[in-house]
């Protein structure tokens, strides 16, 4: 391989390349071919300088008057399969190629590469069941034999004999590609309206052609391109490279020190291992740049209305429709949590990916579209404080499918060869995030339950105002603490229609949402008998949050009073037959039963609508030395809840 390699380098240097005389291209079974420093190198050298006249890319087939078919493929092959193609004509026909130097040093099409396009054996693909990149790899395998198929048909009309075009080999030139290429920005016109096309002229040379590319889609002018020599260096996500993209040529210059005997990183960018596996074949234990990706469903199309004018980002510019593939986000491992690093979680997150879930969960709420231009803040310093918990909820079930169906997969216990290795990093980092992230947001939420010094089943007092999740026992109960009349008649009026005034007898006779529906209902009523109560207090923010019902003087068709202010129609109604019947049990008139603002109507949008918005299911210890149990829970936040700050270690 040295042989080659000395070639390569004759080759760069008679045609204006340069490699710094300390960085000698080594080759071990470790590392491959790689960079190492022969002697010391220091920070702000320039190692290796590479013209655009040896670049390889689809604008070399576009001037290349040997391959007429590809020349005029443009409007047939999309240009990255035109730069696949033309590497096969060059591979093909090496001997005579003006790359021959470059394409003798290139791994092989019998090199045993390890991106999934080439995990054949389904012993292989185990290892990537249940992941994304199992379903990305299927969607790529699929455009590429597209590809190739439509590749070799349009050679076979120009009259080529395609046999030698063999899938196996397409498939090189698409891993050349992918694991070896810059992005063709390394080569982009200033004025990037002529972009510089090399062939070789009659004489031997190289010579510029300039493209006019001005009329030319986006998409046609973001294209990979080969660079001889400066695709030897290995990745280190720590590495301190420049590149540098000047006037005709590309430059890669050392920022750090490198020792006498040391491997010469490049860096290829902050790329995850589901990135590094698709595309180079090989993946980073503890990859610092490591993430899962979240898609969000598309919204519903009330919302898109909403969002189209204040991001349009989101939807594609052809058809205007959601474009999924916007609305993916990268979510990284979250560190352990510890006491008061909740700010620092969140700020974690992406900030695009919580400020959409703002809108779902406000338009599920039926609360006005509004544009929230600093999210983060808003959320971790504002009114958004609220959201918080229904959003960690709203990402552990996003991710929890992925979770499962990577701990569902069957694999064998070891990987047994490079490609299982790689995979088996792969799928161990993405297990490991996922679990970082549910753990997080899961002890964040659960962080929201109470546990006085005293007694572990009340919510705080006066003095102790938090926002909480409480079952329906704890959030009872408070309302005795504070309403003791009105509790008692509560559950009297209950008893009416279920038949005990034990709480945990109707709650296991199918009551505990109407009980809750009716509770929060009943709040509304009483509290403003004191202002000062806690149960005052989560009224108001209920009420802030969802409008204030307000009754008008009017009654509707069937004599209830309306409610002005909240226009959603819930399907709940059934539960004035048990207003109804509390009524005839509790004949004093003052009792809340009687108050006159009961109607269908209020019990759905009141009680009825918080309970729908505003409920998770949370295993909770229902008794100090009980078992925990999973069980409805409610979001009471105070008005003011004093600060965002949950209580570690939850019951
Ligand atoms: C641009 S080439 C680098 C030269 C390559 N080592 C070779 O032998 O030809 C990129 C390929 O090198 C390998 N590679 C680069 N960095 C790596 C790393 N940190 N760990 C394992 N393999 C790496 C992968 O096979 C990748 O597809």
């Amino acid at each position: 391989m040295s042989a080659q390699f000395d070639g390569l380098l004759q080759w760069l240097c008679e045609n204006g390349g340069y490699l710094h005389p300390n960085v000698q291209v080594a080759a071990d079974e470790d590392n491959g071919v790689h960079w190492r420093a022969t002697a010391n190198i220091q920070p702000d050298t320039t190692l290796s300088v590479v013209p655009h006249s040896l670049a390889l890319s689809y604008l070399n087939a576009l001037v290349d008057d040997a391959h007429p078919a590809l020349k005029s493929a443009k409007k047939k092959l999309c240009v990255e399969n035109i730069g696949f193609f033309y590497l096969m004509t060059q591979y093909l026909a090496r001997e005579k190629s003006f790359w021959k130097p470059y394409l003798d040093t290139l791994p092989q099409p019998d090199t045993g590469f390890t991106t999934p396009l080439w995990f054949d054996d389904p012993d292989d693909t185990a290892w990537l069941d249940g992941t994304d990149v199992y379903h990305s790899s299927l969607g790529r395998r699929k455009v590429y034999e597209r590809y190739w198929h439509e590749g070799v048909a349009l050679l076979s009309q120009a009259g080529i004999d395609t046999e030698p075009y063999t899938w196996d080999l397409f498939r090189w030139a698409i891993t050349i590609f992918t694991s070896r290429s810059f992005s063709s920005r390394a080569i982009a016109p200033q004025d990037s309206k002529y972009w510089a096309a090399y062939k070789t002229n009659s004489d031997g040379r190289r010579q510029a052609f300039l493209l006019d590319m001005s009329h030319s889609p986006a998409e046609d002018l973001d294209f990979p391109v080969l660079f001889p020599m400066q695709d030897v260096p290995n990745h280190h996500h720590n590495a301190h490279v420049d590149w540098v993209f000047d006037p005709g040529r590309f430059s890669i210059n050392a920022s750090d020190n490198v020792e006498a005997g040391g491997q010469i990183w490049n860096n290829y960018g902050a790329k995850g291992n589901d990135e590094l596996l698709l595309g180079y074949g090989f993946c980073i234990a503890d990859n610092p740049n490591d993430s899962v990706m979240l898609t969000l469903k598309p919204p519903s199309a009330a919302l898109q209305r909403d969002l189209r004018a204040y991001h349009p980002g989101y939807f594609r510019e052809d058809t205007g429709d959601w474009n999924g593939e916007k609305a993916t986000f990268k979510i990284h491992q979250l560190p352990e949590p510890s006491d008061g690093q909740w700010v620092g979680m969140w700020s974690l997150l992406p900030e695009p990916l919580l400020e959409l879930m703002l809108y779902i969960l406000r338009f599920e709420r039926d609360v006005p579209f509004k544009f929230i231009e600093h999210p983060l803040q808003f959320f971790l310093h504002g009114d958004g404080k609220r959201y918080l918990p229904h959003i960690a909820r709203m990402i552990v079930q996003s991710l929890m499918p992925k979770l499962q169906k990577l701990q569902n997969a069957s694999f064998p216990a070891e990987p047994s060869s490079a490609r299982q290795r790689y995979a088996a990093i792969y799928r161990d980092s993405q297990l490991s995030i996922l679990q970082s992230i549910t753990v997080a947001l899961r002890a964040f939420t659960r962080s929201f339950r109470y546990v006085t010094p005293q007694a572990s089943s009340y919510i705080p007092g006066k003095a102790e105002r938090k926002c909480v999740f409480a079952f329906l026992e704890e959030a009872i109960t408070n309302f005795y603490l504070e309403f003791e009349d009105d509790f008692q008649e509560l559950i009297l009026g209950l008893e009416a229609s279920t038949n005990s005034i034990e709480l945990d007898v109707m709650i296991a006779a199918g009551w505990e949402e109407d009980l809750w529906v009716l509770l929060l209902c009943a709040m509304l009523i009483v509290h403003e008998k004191d202002k000062e109560s806690l149960t005052g207090s989560v009224v108001r923010s209920f009420a802030s949050e969802y409008g204030v019902p307000r009754f008008s003087p009017t009654s509707d068709e069937n004599g209830a009073p309306t409610i002005l202010g909240v226009d959603h129609e819930e399907e709940r109604n059934d539960l004035m037959q048990v207003v109804e019947k509390a009524r005839e049990r509790r004949a004093n008139k003052k009792s809340f039963w009687h108050d006159g603002r009961w109607s269908e109507r209020f019990i759905a949008q009141w009680g009825g609508r918080i309970l729908r918005c505003e409920s998770t299911m949370m295993m909770v210890k229902v008794e100090e030395d009980a078992d925990e149990e999973a069980r409805l829970v409610v979001y009471l936040q105070p008005e003011e809840a004093p600060h965002l700050q949950p209580i570690l270690h939850p019951i």
